[in-house]
């Protein structure tokens, strides 16, 4: 039976007890398009520790967004379940258990970026919002155009808005679909070092990317194709000898 089931209890904030991993298991999906059905995802397990990076690959059309969504709970297996360490009930994992940058990054057209990052811990009655979103920005490079709105500044800086967001409540896990895929290198190695601080403060995080830099930068490497893992192994060694964490 699909599910998502809580497991464990977060410390407040931070990276889940225990050490109890983010997990999808024999996860099957299929879109339907009319009558065509599209087998997105056809059996997939899946998991992610605290405090590793894990670098999800595979071509266009593989299923790595599927299974970002499975795992957030934003599009429900048909078959298989996921785990989140530290969700409150099922289903509803709060920013600080469970934090995305989705591939459409989601930010409000008609808030700032600070407000848009602060939103989270607004949401979440945490202390001094504002003070934590401009932090966030500051950290990735953002700091000067707090103030502007989404439609302002560039689409890699709205990218790293979006990183920023999921991350103002320390999540004890982060799943981002394709977050270096507007930014040219010298960002997209700011970025991994910022994930991968993240990383090691106790974070588990899962990117889907097609970028080498990633694949680099990453403790471990699950590759996808055509709705199966067909492959694993560490990101360093994928990326041809260079030192998983080169980035940080
Ligand atoms: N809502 C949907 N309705 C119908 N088909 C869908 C839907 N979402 C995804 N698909 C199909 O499911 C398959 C997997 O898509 P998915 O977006 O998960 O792949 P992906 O690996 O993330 O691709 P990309 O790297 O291009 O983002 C593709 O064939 C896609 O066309």
């Amino acid at each position: 039976m699909a599910g998502v089931h809580a497991a464990g209890v977060p410390a407040a904030g931070g990276p889940a007890a225990g050490g109890a991993a983010l997990r999808g298991t024999g996860l099957y999906r299929t879109h339907r398009r009319g009558r065509e059905e599209v087998h997105a995802l056809r059996g997939v397990d899946v998991a992610v520790a605290p405090g590793e990076v894990v670098a999800l690959l595979g071509r266009s059309g593989s299923g790595k967004t599927t299974l970002l969504h499975c795992l957030v709970g934003w599009e429900r297996p048909d078959r298989g379940e996921v785990t989140v360490p530290g969700a409150r009930s099922p289903g509803e994992a709060d920013w600080s258990t469970l934090a995305v940058v989705p591939q459409r990054l989601g930010l409000l057209d008609e808030l700032t970026l600070a407000d848009n990052v602060a939103m989270p811990a607004r949401l979440a009655g945490a202390p001094d919002p504002r003070a934590a979103a401009l932090a966030g920005l500051e950290q990735l490079g953002l700091g000067a155009l707090a103030d502007r709105l989404p439609d302002e500044v560039s689409l890699g800086e709205q990218q790293r808005t979006a990183l920023a967001r999921a991350l103002v409540l320390r999540p004890a896990f982060l799943v981002a679909d394709e977050p270096t895929g507007r930014l040219d290198q010298e960002l997209s190695v700011h970025v991994l070092g910022v994930l991968r601080a993240c990383a090691d403060t106790g974070t588990g995080v899962l990117v889907a990317s097609h970028d080498p830099l990633v694949v680099a930068a990453a403790d471990r490497v699950v590759r996808l194709s055509d709705g199966r893992v067909v492959g694993a192994g560490d990101g360093g060694d994928a990326a041809g000898g260079q030192p998983a964490r080169s980035a940080g």
